[in-house]
């Protein structure tokens, strides 16, 4: 890792500060967002219900709507899956975040994996927003995160995710580095889940992460050790 990506400041730049409780208040919606702002991070990422709210708040701020689809359990049909991402498009959301179907990924079924991610990043293309797709590392045995970084690939995603931070454990540079191996140089690897500190995201982004999911992120570059927002 460079010397550049351990300054705060730019590890800032990594960070979609994100905000997923089921009971947070358009008041808490609302402050993440001034927190974004403040500390220059590179998205807010929220629920489908707040992406208006949080789209309207960061007009002009050169910070990003982030919103998740299929969260956190993946277990929706992919054409909802699709549905719910295209409206979030249209609210104003620059990236989904979705989580792809689990059943299928444990069962290492490839093709299912493949249609179910480019049934959502078609949509999500036509909407000119990026996809990222969770895996839920936690979940998965290394071969079946294999197999479910190379089904992201063919299906166009633009990113593969670690976690939804919901379901047991987060990210790890273990898995990070595997995820890079597997999708190559080119597309982007978050981390997400558990990451708490700056040296949890120094050793996320040495591994190969190029995105920090973390409802940590003010804890992360004032170099304190944050908490679990949930
Ligand atoms: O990126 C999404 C995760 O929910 C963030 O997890 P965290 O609250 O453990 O940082």
């Amino acid at each position: 890792m460079s010397n550049e990506a351990a300054t705060p400041a730019h590890i800032a730049s990594y960070i979609d500060h994100t905000l997923l409780k089921p009971e947070a208040s358009e008041a808490d919606i609302l402050k993440v967002c001034a927190e974004a702002v403040e500390y220059k991070f590179k998205s807010v990422c929220v629920n489908p219900l707040w992406v208006k709210t949080v789209a309207k708040a960061l007009k002009g701020s050169g910070v990003l709507t982030c919103s998740v689809v299929g969260f956190p359990m993946g277990a929706t049909p992919s054409d909802v899956k699709a549905f719910e991402a295209r409206g979030a498009v249209l609210d104003g959301a620059d990236e989904i975040d979705m989580v792809i179907n689990m059943a299928a990924a444990r069962a290492a079924d490839k093709g299912a994996l493949v249609d179910d991610i480019r049934t959502v990043a078609e949509t999500v293309h036509a909407g000119e927003a990026i996809l990222k797709v969770i895996i839920e590392t936690s979940m998965l045995d290394d071969e079946q995160k294999v197999i479910a970084c190379e089904a992201a690939v063919e299906a166009g995603a633009d990113f593969v995710k670690t976690s939804t931070g919901f379901n047991g454990g987060g990210a790890t540079a273990e898995d990070v580095a595997l995820m890079r191996k597997t999708v190559g140089p080119e597309l982007g690897v978050k981390a997400s889940g558990g990451v708490r500190s700056l040296a949890d995201a120094q050793a996320m982004i040495a591994a190969g992460a190029t995105r920090i999911g973390a409802s940590s992120g003010i804890a992360i570059v004032k170099g304190e050790q944050g908490s679990s927002a949930y």
